[in-house]
């Protein structure tokens, strides 16, 4: 979160404004910049591209047919197998011209992402973005254009038998599919922020349960506020992948342990909200901050919970978000689970 800090009742409002503003910007997969480590820089060591973090794209892209775009790989591992155009990226590049590189590489066709489809990840040390995309030109590699980036590409009716480099393939054409079919999220992109290292900004909610009833505006919800001052404003926590295999999930339990003393309380992270990077000075800015949607519930199956559990220590505290619109909306998102899905494989 950035800005001023400001003192005094309308200055109060304005600080709370400027939270929703953030907290609405975060919803709609925009960007907020990552000042959490300019204060203790020390503290926090920068991730390098391909040495403490390896990042891959890959691409589902169907045609009118609904055929989806395979190529045939060249590298010797997995000679004449058919996977998804895929690749890792480069030094300098964004995830989107790394999604464009690799397609237009290993399939010769130009692209344009229509969303993030999934992000599997096993910590830093594999981070994999999947991306819905669509056909804008080019023309398919042939045979007589192969290469070491692949033999050749060819659309594939998902139907007739092709010796696959991996079937981990399947369920993110499955994806893409059922994401045309319905769009479960709303469309989102990578944004251009810089950051260092991987991180999580986490959106982590708490909702009050009264009972069985169901509408949402009876409930009431907090979010979890970090009281860091090395930002101007209140800000939303910021948990760190602190080695190549601390995986999302690990690190937020990481975070709620460290906060949340009560153990009925089951941390679930629903998915993410987006997804910031920027890659443009290898060693400086080749991390990536996801914001992530995290719900904390009791485990108690029917209890009645009318506040957010109580927190250990200063460094966070609970903000009530008090606006009901923007609350309707957070809960829709966690009801509908209306979230860029994240497979963390451990
Ligand atoms: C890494 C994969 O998702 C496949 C994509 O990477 P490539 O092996 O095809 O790398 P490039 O040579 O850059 O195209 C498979 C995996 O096991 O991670
Ligand atoms: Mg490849």
């Amino acid at each position: 979160m950035t800005g001023g800090v400001s003192q005094g009742s309308s200055s109060m409002d304005s600080t709370a404004e400027i939270l929703e503003d953030n907290l609405e910007k975060i919803l709609k997969g925009e960007g907020l910049e990552v000042r959490e480590f300019d204060s203790v820089p020390e503290q926090v060591k920068p991730v390098t591209l391909r040495k403490s973090v390896c990042y891959i794209v890959g691409a589902v892209i169907f045609n009118s047919k609904d055929e989806v775009l395979m190529v045939q790989e060249a590298k010797r591992e997995c000679y004449g197998r058919w996977y998804l155009p895929a690749g890792r990226m480069e030094e300098r590049e964004s995830i989107l011209e790394a999604l464009q590189r690799e397609v237009k590489e290993e399939a010769g066709i130009d692209c344009q992402p229509i969303t993030l489809l999934l992000v599997q990840e096993q910590g830093p040390k594999w981070v994999r973005f999947v991306f819905l995309a669509e056909e804008t030109g080019g023309s398919l590699k042939t045979t007589a254009e192969a290469d070491s980036e692949s033999l050749q590409a060819q659309w594939w009716d998902r139907e007739s038998p092709l010796p696959l480099r991996g079937r981990d393939i399947l369920p993110l054409i499955d994806a893409g599919i059922k994401y045309r079919r319905n769009p479960w999220f709303p469309m989102l992109q990578p944004v251009d922020f810089p950051c260092q290292v991987i991180c999580q900004r986490l959106f982590l909610t708490f909702i009050s349960s009264n009972g069985n009833t169901d509408t949402s505006d009876e409930h009431r919800l907090w979010l979890l506020m970090s009281s860091n001052y090395a930002t101007p404003h209140p800000s939303l926590p910021i948990a760190l992948s602190v080695n190549a295999f601390d995986t999302i999930p690990r690190a937020v339990h990481r975070l709620v342990k460290e906060c949340v003393p009560s153990s009925s309380m089951h941390v679930h992270t629903c998915g993410i909200l987006g997804v910031q990077h920027n890659g443009r000075i290898p060693g400086k800015t080749d991390g990536v901050c996801f914001n992530t949607l995290v719900l904390l519930e009791n485990s108690e199956d029917g209890a009645e919970i009318s506040s957010p559990p109580p927190l250990e220590g200063d460094a966070y505290r609970w903000h009530e978000v008090t606006n009901q619109s923007l609350r309707a909306k957070i809960i829709q998102r966690i009801k509908e689970e209306s979230v860029l899905p994240v497979h963390s494989l451990y």
